[in-house]
Formats: C-alpha cells, sequence, structure tokens
C-alpha cells in the first residue's frame, strides 16, 4: 500500500473527481458515509452517550457537518460546534447549509468553551491534512479543553494538530484521539512512536479514490500489510531438491550467548533453507549439535568467541551477529568476511556494534548487504542521535542509499529501506516481542529467505520482516504478549511461510 503525502492526497481527490465526473461533496459524502459505518458499528443506542462533533472551517469541517447528518439520519443527536471562520470552504458552506434544523450548531467561544461530560464521545473534526501551521488562539485553546475533558475521542482522518507527514513543533497542541479513522491510504505520521499519544488505534476506510492515479504516483513510502506479501512466497516445485534453497553459513555465539546462535540457527532453518553451516566458538559445539542437530556444526579453534573465518566457497549467503561479542579477533572476522564475500550478506547484533565502533569497515560493505539494527544499533551504525522519529527515518534512507544497502529498523512497524531509499514499513508483531532473543530469530529468517534464489533481494526483506511479525502475533494468542519468548516465534514460522505460499491459480 503506498503512502501518500498531503498534497499527493489532494491530488488522488482531485483526479477522482475527474475520474468519475463526481462533485467534491459527493466524495466528501462518500468519507462520511464510511465514517459513520465505522462509527455505529461501535455506538450504543440512541440516547445513551452525548455526541459532541466539533468542526473546522476546511473539507475535514465539511466531513463532521457531514457525519452530523448522517449520525441524525440513524436516530442519533449530535451537538455541532464550529470554530469561527471567515472563509469557510464551499464544502463546508454547503453541509452547514444541509444540516437539518433539529441539530443544534454553535460557534466555539474561546472564552466560554461547552462543559463536556467524561462519558460523551467527541468527534475531532477540526483539521486534517490541509493543516498548514500550528494551532493557536481559539483553535488550540480547543484542543486542550478536548484533551482534558476525559471524554473519548474519534478523529476524523487525522488528529487535529497533527501534520500528515512532516513533524510539529513541541509547544502545538494536538488532540489525543483514542481513535483515529482516515480514508483509503495510512498517513506517515500513524507509524511513528512519537505520534501514537495523538493517534490512538487507526483505521483506513476505503473511499474508492482513482485507483490508477495511485498507480501511478511515486511515493518515498509503503505500508506493507498482507495483500502486499500474501503470495509472494513461490510456490515448491515437486523436483526441488536442498541445494535450490541453498547453503548457508552463520557466525555467531560467543560464551554466554550461544543461546543466540542456537536461536537464529532453529529459525533459519524453520525458514526453509537447504542447508545451514553454523560457525561457532568451541564452548557452543555441544550446544548447537544437540539443540539444532539438522544445522552443521564449525567450531572455531578459540573456545570462547569467533577468531577464524572458514572457506566461503559452499555458501549462497552468510549470516553474521547474533551473541557474536566485539572481540578484536571477531572483528577482524568481520573485517576479512566483509572483504571476500560475494554472496548476500545479514548483519545483526555484535556485528553492527562492531561496524559502528569500526567506521572504516562500513565502505566494505558488499552492495544489497541486509542490516538489521535497533534504534540504538542504528544510532550507533550513524554515529550520531536523531532529533526525533522523522529525522530517524530521513537518517535510514540515507544509510540504504549511501551503502546500497537494505537496511532495517526495528520496532513496532519495523521499517525496511532499500537502497533506493524508498522505505517499507511492516505491519505485524506485537509488543510481546520487545524481548531478548526475537531478533537473532529475525537474523536467521532473513538469512533463510535471502538464499533463496527465487526471491528478489527486497521480497525476501520484506517477506521475513512480515513472516516474524506474524509468527509474533500467532504466538502471542497462545503465550499472551508478556508471556512470549523468542523461541514461540519459531514455531511459528513454517506454518505462517505455508499461508503466505502462492497458490496454483484454480482450473
Ligand atoms: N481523500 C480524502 O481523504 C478526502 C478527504 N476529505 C477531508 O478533507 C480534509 C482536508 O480538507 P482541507 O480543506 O484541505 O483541509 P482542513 O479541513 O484540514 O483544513 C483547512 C482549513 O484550515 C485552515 N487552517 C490550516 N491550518 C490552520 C491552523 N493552524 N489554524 C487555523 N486554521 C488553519 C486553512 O486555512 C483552511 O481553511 C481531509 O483531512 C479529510 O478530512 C474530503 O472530505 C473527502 C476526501
Ligand atoms: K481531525
Amino acid at each position: 500500500m503506498k503512502i501518500l503525502t498531503a498534497a499527493q492526497t489532494r491530488q488522488a481527490d482531485a483526479a477522482t473527481l475527474q475520474a468519475e465526473g463526481i462533485t467534491s461533496a459527493e466524495l466528501m459524502e462518500r468519507a462520511a458515509t464510511a465514517f459513520c459505518e465505522w462509527l455505529l458499528n461501535r455506538l450504543p443506542l440512541p440516547g445513551q452517550r452525548p455526541i459532541y462533533i466539533f468542526c473546522g472551517p476546511g473539507n475535514n469541517g465539511g466531513d463532521g457537518l457531514a457525519v452530523a447528518r448522517q449520525l441524525h439520519e440513524a436516530g442519533y443527536q449530535p451537538q455541532v460546534w464550529g470554530l469561527p471562520a471567515a472563509r469557510p470552504s464551499a464544502d463546508f458552506t454547503l453541509n452547514r447549509r444541509r444540516l437539518p434544523t433539529e441539530v443544534p450548531y454553535q460557534e466555539v467561544d474561546a472564552k466560554k468553551l461547552p462543559p463536556l461530560p467524561a462519558h460523551a464521545l467527541v468527534i475531532d473534526a477540526l483539521f486534517g491534512t490541509g493543516l498548514s501551521r500550528p494551532l493557536t488562539g481559539a483553535a488550540a485553546t480547543l484542543v486542550q479543553h478536548l484533551n482534558q475533558s476525559g471524554a473519548a475521542i474519534v478523529a476524523v482522518d487525522l488528529p487535529s494538530g497533527l501534520f500528515a507527514d512532516a513533524p510539529q513543533s513541541p509547544d502545538s497542541p494536538v488532540v489525543r484521539a483514542h481513535h483515529t479513522v482516515s480514508f483509503e491510504l495510512p498517513k506517515l505520521a500513524f507509524l511513528l512512536p512519537q505520534n501514537a499519544e495523538f493517534v490512538g488505534e487507526w483505521e483506513v476506510l476505503p473511499i474508492h479514490l482513482d485507483s490508477a492515479f495511485i498507480h501511478n504516483t511515486s511515493v518515498d513510502n509503503y505500508f506493507v500489510d498482507d495483500n502486499v506479501i500474501r503470495g509472494r512466497l513461490p510456490a515448491r516445485s515437486k523436483f526441488s531438491h536442498k541445494g535450490t534453497f541453498g547453503h548457508v553459513l552463520l557466525l555467531a555465539g560467543s560464551r554466554g550467548k550461544i543461546g543466540a546462535s542456537v536461536l537464529a540457527a532453529r529459525a533459519c532453518l524453520r525458514g526453509g533453507v537447504g542447508l545451514l553451516t553454523v560457525r561457532i566458538p568451541a564452548v557452543g559445539y555441544h550446544i548447537m549439535q544437540t539443540s539444532a542437530p539438522e544445522a552443521m556444526t564449525l567450531a572455531d579453534p578459540a573456545t570462547d568467541f569467533v577468531t577464524e573465518l572458514p572457506d566461503l566457497k559452499p555458501y549462497a549467503a552468510i549470516g553474521i551477529g547474533p551473541g557474536l561479542g566485539q572481540e578484536h579477533a571477531t572483528c577482524e572476522v568481520l573485517r576479512q568476511l566483509l572483504r571476500k564475500a560475494n554472496v548476500p550478506l545479514v548483519l545483526d547484533a555484535d556485528a553492527l556494534n562492531l561496524l559502528g565502533a569500526n567506521p572504516g569497515l562500513l565502505p566494505l560493505l558488499p552492495r544489497e548487504s541486509l542490516l538489521t539494527p535497533h534504534p540504538k544499533e542504528f544510532e550507533r551504525l550513524v554515529g550520531k542521535p536523531a532529533r526525533d522519529d522523522y529525522h530517524r527515518l530521513e537518517q535510514l534512507r540515507t544509510f540504504a542509499r549511501e551503502y546500497k544497502c537494505y537496511c532495517v529498523l526495528k520496532g513496532a512497524y519495523t521499517t525496511l529501506a532499500a537502497p533506493d531509499g524508498t522505505l517499507y514499513f511492516n505491519s505485524t508483531g506485537n509488543p510481546g516481542m520487545a524481548t531478548g532473543g526475537s531478533g537473532d530469530v529475525l537474523t536467521g529468517l532473513l538469512l533463510a529467505l535471502r538464499a533463496d534464489k527465487r526471491l528478489s533481494p527486497l521480497d525476501a526483506a520484506l517477506l521475513g520482516l512480515y513472516a516474524h511479525g506474524r509468527a509474533g502475533d500467532r504466538a502471542a494468542q497462545q503465550t499472551g504478549e508478556a508471556g512470549l519468548v523468542a523461541g514461540d516465534l519459531v514455531r511459528f514460522i513454517g506454518p505462517v511461510l505455508q499461508e503466505l505460499t502462492a497458490t496454483p491459480p484454480r482450473l
């Protein structure tokens, strides 16, 4: 799914009006109908809960007025409050006129704001994608009043005061919505941790914007949901053999962190790899052989950490990092690997910390390497903290472009940057996955998919991130979020990959 900017959303509206030959008021009616359908499925019967609709002067306010009319038609008695405005939009004015006389419409007076009972439902239709500057004056006072009311707030399209795709100034008030109900495509603002307190739970309802326009519009950001991923994994041919799915090498583990290498190895095996060899310090030899008997184990001459790079010839892809430690000798192994490897690399955890501590190694990264930092590791990689979440995304884009790599920033909506700077936001996963070892599982899974020659590097990465999150969602259904441990994810990799596999066309 594409993520459009506010400007592109306006263009999509215009393209839709032209392609369908409808008026902007008709499109607004469609948005209001979708919103009301969503709301009516959740509202108690009329009369049980007071509904307040706050409308701004633009088309977001116009949506609010159309919603008020439709709720009235459904038997509810909303109160509408409008911000005083010198030049309301044409569709606001039209819907103001269409508002039945039984629906009270009052102008907001910042000095005498309406009292809001805590059990009220507030619909925030003050500002949407047309917000052009931080809120001040009556609008700012009203937003603070709504936030302090304790009422449940549902925002139309965007919480008022929040920009769709840019940071807001820290002193500008923003509505703290419990739900944000938007139209057609998600907005970048919904996906950033710094906006979570304003956006609440979010939903995107279809209003059938012109699909040709959306198809032809190039964007910097994508949201990766089930529709994008399902069927991306080709079915296995009846005649495939273990060579088809590649022989991979995993360099991992150090004394006290052998578990990380075991989790990565198990995930790699469940990810469908043909053959797996693990390079591990001698202390981990027996552990690996018993915990992952399907893997071949190459013990390092050193007991506690990896000190020697094995012959790389047999391998279709190589992973390095889980539990690796940051010894000097291990850093030399990484340096040699970066110099010698001519197959896809997956780098995680201590391999990234070593890169961060030795930035001279970064230019050695082979093209299309896949790196999987969490925000702290990413900060070490780029060498400076981000000002905010938007700035971090720009750092991520720049990093991927500069080193021609795929770089994953792990977290809620884990974000993949491709070498051309495009960002892909993953939609699966849950807070239960914020637990030690879940990154090691991701590394193993990505390594298996990266070795699968049938998948492009982009597809391998997108599929791996999506499947990892979905395995986490399945696991959490059984264990609860708090009870989830990384090993639980491994069990669900197989079934999840099966679900995402392409099915042959029906006869
Ligand atoms: N495709 C869709 O998703 C559809 C969306 N619709 C709704 O339309 C709004 C966007 O409407 P627009 O008129 O462009 O903008 P707003 O209503 O958000 O606000 C514009 C209005 O507000 C003034 N303004 C801007 N910033 C401030 C400020 N800081 N303080 C005071 N006033 C401000 C500006 O001058 C304008 O007067 C979208 O979000 C959807 O809700 C359509 O209904 C259908 C299709
Ligand atoms: K709004």
